[in-house]
């Protein structure tokens, strides 16, 4: 890992155009580099603010973009708890990103086929029976310290032969889900948590720096190559003690 940076801004107002910037800069680097861009997209808060601030970027190139998802929930995609529906209501249908490129789950399968589905597709867009390695991956946390469907406790944190599995008993509704393994997430080169609101300080003090004790899945996030980062806005750093960088308007990260 290449060290973690925790980046904290006044308000989302302020962090999600620097999210935007930090996922266009990366892009850039990967197409630039003759590469696709892959990125692993996550549900909650993320969906709005990426989204709008994507859509309100100029003139980013989507035609070389593969999109997969950290976890999805296993229901239709257009039921309201559904993470494609909401970013293809809120982003895909805005923007110009081939719908092949687009790496959902299929939810008319059960949960077991779905993650081996969902598995096989990151195969063939990767183009590798190795663990794929995306460019960029945004997670969220939870206020138990979960990321992806990755919660406390659960079996699946040992998980370290699949790249997707299936949860059919999420403490968080709905129970069935998929996720991406930690190797997965740990193989990225670059992981960028988002996280804002005061109910976030105290698990974010106890996942940054609490050493004691068993890890929450939050903390297991440690790209073994690539960059780390958590955005977080002032309420959610309240109880931080830790070095942290508050960047200026138009910082680049
Ligand atoms: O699948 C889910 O149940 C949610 O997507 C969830 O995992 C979310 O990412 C975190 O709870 C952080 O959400 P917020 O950023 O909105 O707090």
């Amino acid at each position: 890992m290449s060290g973690r940076r925790v980046v904290v801004f006044p308000s989302g107002a302020e962090l999600g155009p620097a999210l935007a910037q930090m996922v266009s800069s990366r892009a850039e680097k990967a197409i630039g580099a003759g590469r696709s861009f892959s990125l692993g997209l996550s549900g909650g808060s993320l969906v709005s603010m990426l989204s709008k601030e994507l859509i309100a970027l100029p003139s980013l190139d989507f035609s070389r973009w593969i999109v997969g998802f950290c976890d999805e929930r296993l229901v239709p995609f257009d039921d309201p708890e559904s993470t494609y529906g909401l970013y293809k209501n809120q982003f895909f249908s805005k923007v110009n990103i081939p719908e092949d490129r687009i790496l959902a789950i299929d939810p008319s399968l059960s949960v077991q086929e779905c993650a081996d589905d969902y598995a096989n597709k990151l195969k063939k867009a990767f183009d590798t029976d190795q663990t794929p390695v995306f460019d960029m991956l945004l997670l969220g946390m939870g206020p138990d310290g979960h990321t992806c469907s990755l919660f406390p406790g659960h079996p699946l944190l040992q998980e370290n032969q699949r790249t997707v599995a299936p949860i059919s008993d999420s403490p968080k509704p709905p129970p069935q889900r998929v996720t991406m393994t930690l190797p997965v997430v740990n193989a990225a080169r670059c992981v960028v948590f988002v996280s804002t609101g005061g109910s976030k300080a105290p698990v974010l003090k106890q996942v940054l720096e609490d050493g004691e004790g068993v890890p929450l899945p939050a903390a297991l996030v440690r790209p073994s190559q690539g960059e780390l980062f958590w955005l977080v806005d002032e309420p959610a750093a309240a109880s931080l003690t830790l070095q942290v960088e508050r960047p200026g308007p138009g910082a680049k990260l």
